[in-house]
């Protein structure tokens, strides 16, 4: 019988992480260890937990000792209002983090590690961009540059530990990702997690939404991504690889909040509030790669994730039917 992969979650309290616990321990062939640092442990069977701040150095080697495979999702991570008020609360907690967990993994003989980067780094465009369409002599928009180069930053060190011949790592420039336990506050969340909870709680009748309602994005269901981590850490094979992970479609914030709205069965009226914090491009990702290399694509079309997400967020947040 073959022993099972050690496969560490990072941030597995988070938004990513926990999608990722709840599908891999369903898994016979991984055995799962979780990492909390704040945020209590949940009800998850089969699943080892740990505690701890990845931003030690100490207790990060602790961690990695012993795993074949790193899923590193953790993050300090919120939406527009932080990007654009504070941006610089993404950077330093996420470059001291990284820069620690790679070094452990090669110094202790992981396997695999997978990163979590993002998609800041591309050019506005309605129309899909791979991997390849990102050009670094060109300026990042002037909103994501602290966490863009951040992501950058990691996303080359990834590649320099590969070239070192211990640890493969899988980069995954993920789109917006949404669905079960997200967040869902209107302070630190993404459009679309402020966006159910606004048309889910209209007191008014009206729903208002941050700038003009024409930012695009490419919105991804987390089973999906949650897949393609899957496939990432059974069938790659060369020690680099970045990929491209979006649904290929750039949707308007404007047809987003009508889609959501339709799904709620509510009727509202939207208003569009230019004096709130807002990101003016358009993103959309082809992940021919992805198909190509792990015969992955996005599966979940947006209405049914937005029917999906509004449905678990009625059992875990609505509570005036009871
Ligand atoms: C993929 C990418 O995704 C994230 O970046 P983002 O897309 O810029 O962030 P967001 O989802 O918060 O905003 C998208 C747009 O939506 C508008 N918007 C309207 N009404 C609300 C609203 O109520 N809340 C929020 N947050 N935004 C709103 C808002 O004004 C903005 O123009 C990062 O996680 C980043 O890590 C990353 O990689």
């Amino acid at each position: 019988m073959t022993a099972k992969r050690k496969v560490l979650i990072c941030g597995a309290t988070g938004f990513i992480g926990r999608n990722l616990t709840e599908a891999l321990t369903l898994r016979g062939d991984l055995e799962i260890h979780a990492v909390r640092f704040t945020r209590p442990a949940y009800d998850c069977p089969g699943i080892v937990w740990h505690q701890g701040d990845l931003r030690d150095a100490d207790t990060v080697s602790r961690l990695l000792d012993g795993m074949d495979v790193v899923i590193q999702a953790a993050a300090t991570t919120s939406g527009s209002k932080d990007i654009v008020t504070r941006p610089h609360i993404h950077v330093t907690d996420n470059a001291v983090m990284n820069s620690l967990l790679l070094r452990a993994a090669h110094d202790l003989g992981v396997a695999h590690f997978v990163f979590f980067s993002c998609t800041m780094m591309y050019p506005s465009s309605g129309t899909p961009l791979a991997e390849t369409d990102w050009d670094p002599a060109e300026a990042l928009n002037d909103r994501y540059f602290g966490i863009g180069w951040t992501k950058i930053y990691v996303e080359k060190m990834c590649e320099f530990f590969s070239r070192l011949g211990t640890t493969r790592h899988t980069v995954i420039r993920h789109s917006n990702v949404y669905g079960p336990h997200d967040k869902f506050d209107l302070e630190r969340s993404h459009v679309f997690g402020a966006t159910v909870t606004k048309v889910m709680t209209a007191a008014d009748g009206v729903v208002t939404v941050w700038g003009s309602g024409e930012e695009a994005r490419d919105l991804i269901h987390v089973a999906d991504l949650v897949d393609f981590v899957r496939r990432a850490i059974d069938l790659q094979k060369t020690p680099y690889e970045l990929f491209n992970a979006g649904a290929g479609r750039a949707v308007a914030v404007r047809d987003l909040v009508s889609m959501i709205v339709a799904a709620s069965g509510r009727d509202l009226t939207v208003r569009y509030d230019l004096s709130q914090p807002t990101i003016r491009t358009a993103l959309c990702l082809d992940c021919s790669k992805a198909r190509r290399e792990l015969g992955w694509t996005a599966t979940i079309p947006l209405e049914e994730g937005i029917r999906r997400t509004i449905s678990w967020w009625r059992d875990a947040f609505d509570r005036r039917s009871d």
